[in-house]
């Protein structure tokens, strides 16, 4: 297989019109690696077929393609990229290792040469029509995964997996700004190897903590999709090449498992819309009324919405006055966006490098910007300030 393609454009046309007859792409990613995510990617995969949709499952994680081991294809070889391996009439596979000549050598390959061979399994592969592609990244948040991700076009969501540590927070915190980077919504996190249950004493045992996926999950403001816990059932089906859904009819991971399943047919196939909740801060002095001057306002109003619903509002001292601070201190409180009267170019910059969306151009009582915003009817109505003033000078001017 060349890692090379000879017309990139020509490609970008292949992988747009193979992507176009997928209805529901889902990315399933990580912070770190040893988490769980192929297990994940595997059963979320399986789950959705046996459900009755038509699946293909596309193993991207280059660094360690063991999605063919547990789905017990480990060691089968394409002749060509045209058609996915059909393991069933409702579950289709692709992994690079089906096209490497020994798959139990490491991949030494450089980031660009490993990306044209998934933009080439995107733009060759055929898999015909699809209810749902699921697609196992590769772990962390760097360059790989995120020109994966890009290359998929329209992606509807992302699974984050992640461990009980109190670590986990950062490392989905990570993911979940990578979502937004690539304009994906976030599906939901999953905590899994959530607690082991003593199959001898019922007893439960928190080995790597307990809670740090939801609390993450409720810092970041997205959805928790569930808990799975450790169990030795599980280790078993992925060595067995059998995914732990297909193989067990009970018990707390099955029912965990399948929660995670149905919460995400429902979100992608629009029974429940995809709505994550927003931060929105507004710089104010007197509590009520929309401050042009945000570099030196006395608060910002933070409000967490879910649609057109307020579920929480506080207000937050601003620090004092440094330059540079307000972006990175709006970012830290996980903002989504902010709404003031103007600002100039290098502080919408700043924001925009902490994902933080700019309105400009507000004024008046934050409750009308506010109704304003979340019935999609406000708009950046200011453009960037071009005269010289400090950076974080806001004026409605
Ligand atoms: N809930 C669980 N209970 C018990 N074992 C689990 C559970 N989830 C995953 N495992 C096991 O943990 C190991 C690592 O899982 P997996 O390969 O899915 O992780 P990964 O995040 O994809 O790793 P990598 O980054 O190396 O690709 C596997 O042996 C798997 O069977």
């Amino acid at each position: 297989m060349s890692c090379q393609s000879s017309n990139l454009d020509e490609q970008e046309i292949r992988i747009k019109d193979n992507m176009d007859r997928i209805k529901h792409k889902i990315v399933v990613m990580s912070g770190k690696g040893g988490v769980g995510k192929s297990t994940m990617s595997t059963n979320i995969a399986y789950g959705l077929s046996l459900a009755g949709n038509k699946v293909g499952i596309l193993d991207a994680d280059l660094h360690g393609p063991n999605i063919p081991l547990m789905l017990w294809v480990e060691g089968t070889k394409l002749p060509s990229l045209e058609k996915p391996l059909e393991l069933s009439e409702n579950l289709k596979v692709v992994s690079l290792s089906f096209y490497l000549e020994n798959s139990n050598n490491p991949i030494v390959w450089r980031g660009p040469a490993k990306i044209g061979a998934i933009k080439q399994l995107l733009g060759d592969v055929d898999w015909g029509d699809l209810d749902y592609l699921v697609v196992d990244l590769p772990p962390g948040t760097g360059d790989e995964p995120l020109t994966i991700a890009q290359s998929l076009g329209k992606v509807d969501g992302s699974v984050i997996v992640t461990t009980p540590q109190d670590v986990a927070i950062l490392d989905s915190r990570k993911s979940v700004k990578f979502s937004e980077m690539v304009n994906m919504p976030v599906l939901g996190i999953i905590e899994n190897m959530s607690g082991f249950v003593c199959p001898h004493c019922n007893q439960r045992i928190d080995i790597f903590k307990n809670g740090g996926g939801e609390k993450a999950a409720n810092e970041m403001n997205v959805n928790f999709l569930g808990k799975i816990p450790m169990t030795a059932e599980m280790v078993e089906a992925g060595d067995q090449g059998k995914p732990y859904i297909f193989s067990q009819r009970e018990g707390v991971a099955f029912s965990a498992l399948n929660s995670v399943i149905t919460d995400i047919i429902n979100k992608t196939k629009g029974e429940e819309k995809i709505m994550n909740n927003l931060k929105i801060a507004f710089p104010t002095n007197d509590g009520e009324t929309v401050e042009s001057h945000f570099g030196h306002c006395k608060q910002f109003a933070i409000y967490t919405v879910k649609g057109e619903e307020i579920l929480t509002k506080e207000f937050v001292d601003a620090p004092p006055h440094e330059p540079g601070l307000l972006p990175k201190f709006l970012g830290e409180l996980n903002i989504n966006t902010i709404i003031t009267g103007g600002m100039g170019q290098r502080a919408i910059d700043l924001f925009t490098a902490q994902n933080i969306d700019v309105i400009l151009g507000a004024s008046g009582k934050i409750d009308n910007n506010l109704k304003e915003f979340t019935g999609g009817e406000l708009y950046s109505k200011g453009s960037a300030c071009s005269h010289d003033h400090d950076e974080e000078h806001s004026c409605s001017h």
